[in-house]
């Protein structure tokens, strides 16, 4: 059992594969009973090989070494409308009040060509990737062959979890299969720069306090700390500290919507006070754009309404996304037209 003011505990996932029956149970027994808790938790026992990890987080420092000029060639904003990409530092802000945050990122997804329904109907996140060229990165071919070898051993994973998901609502371990069919899942390399000391404190976010938009969210940090956790019933921050190997596995929004709010989707945070630069692998996954979330069996009591209406796994994420984006959007119009009268105080300005 977790208890209050636990760090998300380490759950060994490899008895989903090759456990007996009582393991598998307590598996499934210990997830429930985070989903109930923090909505967070990490595994070891995984299938993803730790050469793959270790693979894809030397890419991700190597990508971030490139100029800002090399980065801007793949830029989210100017080459593409489907979200894949360089997104500049200072893009998001996730907690109202706080200052845009110091991170970077490169977006990556399902390697969706122009011809395939779902770019040609405009879905959620689909379209091709954008790679650096050769000329940029010489070596770019090993890059995105790992990016893309990591990101569907993520993706499988994901759909491994949600199996062991569905049993800790006494539901068939094939529930979300329909739901997991052709998801759409994105995957964001990112970087914090690590903290100027002169930035304030109270205001200063690698990544502002937030809940993940999506279903489930795979998490692999690198080695220096940062992350943390709200405990739902102290109002502690708690500290995820990065155990080489592992997972990070977090409930999204959607999946607390779908639960009829019965899971946790958990506020979290990231501040790099370390000194150090630190680096992080998230795997969104969304699930099935067109498919219909609609509560869960097993979430609600004989006679009590369903809190929300049915809504597609597309609209449900989009929302979320509008709302960050908008906010950075409207800080730096904000901050610009302040500069402009000579209302900003030093240090508080945004490039
Ligand atoms: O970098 C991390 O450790 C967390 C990232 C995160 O919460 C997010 O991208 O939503
Ligand atoms: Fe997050």
């Amino acid at each position: 059992m977790v208890g209050v003011g636990d760090a998300p505990p380490i759950l060994d996932f490899s008895a989903f594969y090759t456990g007996d029956t009582a393991a598998k149970k307590k598996l499934v027994d210990d997830v429930r009973s985070c989903c109930l808790h923090n909505g967070f938790f990490q595994i070891t026992g995984h299938n993803v090989p730790l050469e793959l990890q270790q693979g894809i987080m030397d890419w991700n420092k190597k990508f971030f070494d490139l100029s800002l000029e090399q980065k801007l060639e793949v830029s989210k904003d100017t080459s593409n409308t489907w979200n894949r990409g360089y997104e500049l530092l200072k893009s998001q802000i996730l907690e109202e009040g706080t200052l845009p945050e110091l991170k970077e990122g490169l977006y990556i997804g399902d390697e969706i060509s122009k011809s395939h329904p779902y770019f040609i109907n405009k879905k959620l996140n689909s379209g091709p990737n954008m790679w650096p060229s050769t000329t940029t990165l010489p070596d770019v071919e090993d890059f995105s062959k790992t990016a893309m070898a990591y990101y569907y051993k993520v993706v499988d994973l994901a759909k491994d979890i949600l199996k062991v998901l569905a049993q800790t609502l006494d539901l068939e371990e094939s529930y979300f299969d329909e739901f997991a069919e052709g998801a759409v899942a994105t995957m964001r390399l990112l970087h914090y720069p690590s903290q100027p000391p002169d930035s304030p404190q109270k205001l200063t976010r690698g990544i502002g306090a937030h809940t993940d938009f999506g279903t489930i969210t795979i998490l692999l940090q690198d080695k220096v700390a940062g992350l943390q956790v709200l405990d739902n019933q102290t109002k502690e921050w708690l500290d995820v500290a990065p155990t080489p190997g592992a997972f990070v596995v977090n409930l999204g929004n959607l999946m607390m919507r779908w639960s009829n709010d019965k899971y946790i989707s958990n506020t979290h945070r990231v501040i790099n006070q370390s000194g150090q630069e630190r680096y992080s692998i998230p795997v969104f996954f969304s699930g099935n754009p067109d498919f219909v979330v609609e509560c869960l069996p097993n979430c609600r009591a004989e006679g009590e309404e369903a809190k929300y209406k049915p809504i597609t796994v597309e609209q449900a994420v989009l929302g979320g996304y509008a709302d960050s984006y908008g906010r950075a959007e409207r800080f730096k119009k904000d901050a610009a037209a302040k500069a402009s009268k000579g209302l900003v105080a030093k240090g508080v300005a945004v490039a």
